[in-house]
């Protein structure tokens, strides 16, 4: 299977020191990463790392397909409704046609909702919102910082129907997780981010 995402020795650093120590990852088509370590070890930094939204400061990463991140916060505007959010981030991903917006909606549990302002959702609703925002703009990498964070026991098992959703389409995924291991077909590899150690 084709490699869609790698590292080679990256890092980032703030304040002229590493984050966590150097990281080699490669994961293709089918595969899914899990993201573990200490709060603060770097998981955060290393999702943004992968994202394009942070540059390594040594080392390299390289992405052949286009990804989609997805934080802990949200990246919706309050004041736009459901659909609204769901249409900009369709636009803004330029990536190809995924599912309309009401069929998005109600895939993850919002039917109904689609005019209610992002601002007015519940800290669960908005995780949804998210969800929804990865099936209407279809990447081949999906980084999903901290997923099930905030979702009940239905969203948690939605969340992994949506992963096995993309790993059967041969996407890729990546995810940091304190709370639950995934429940995929395939097993997940499994990267512990390291905080860096220091010079020895
Ligand atoms: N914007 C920032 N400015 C300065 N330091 C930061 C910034 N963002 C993160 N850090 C620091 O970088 C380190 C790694 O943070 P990061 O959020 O990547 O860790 P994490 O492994 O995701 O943690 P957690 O499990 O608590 O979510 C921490 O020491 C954190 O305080």
């Amino acid at each position: 299977m084709r490699v869609l995402i790698e590292t080679g020795q990256a890092t980032f650093s703030r304040a002229g020191e590493p984050v966590f120590e150097p990281v080699d990852l490669s994961v293709s088509g089918g595969q899914a990463l899990v993201v573990r370590g200490a709060n603060g070890a770097g998981k955060t930094t290393l999702l943004r790392l992968l994202a394009g939204i942070l540059r390594p400061s040594s080392g390299r990463v390289s992405r052949h397909a286009p990804v989609a991140f997805l934080g802990h916060l949200a990246a919706f505007k309050g004041e736009l409704n459901c659909r609204e959010n769901l249409d900009f981030r369709r636009r803004f991903s330029g990536t190809g046609s995924g599912m309309s917006n009401s069929r998005a909606l109600a895939r993850v549990g919002l039917a109904g909702l689609g005019l209610r302002p992002a601002r007015a959702l519940s800290a669960g609703q908005k995780r949804r919102l998210g969800l929804a925002g990865l099936l209407v703009a279809p990447t081949a990498v999906w980084l999903l910082d901290e997923p099930y964070a905030s979702l009940d026991d239905d969203g948690c098992t939605l969340v992994d129907t949506l992963l096995n959703d993309q790993l059967g389409r041969d996407g890729s995924v990546i995810l940091s997780t304190h709370q639950r291991q995934p429940e995929l077909q395939t097993p997940p590899e499994v990267l512990v981010v390291q905080r860096f150690a220091g010079e020895t």
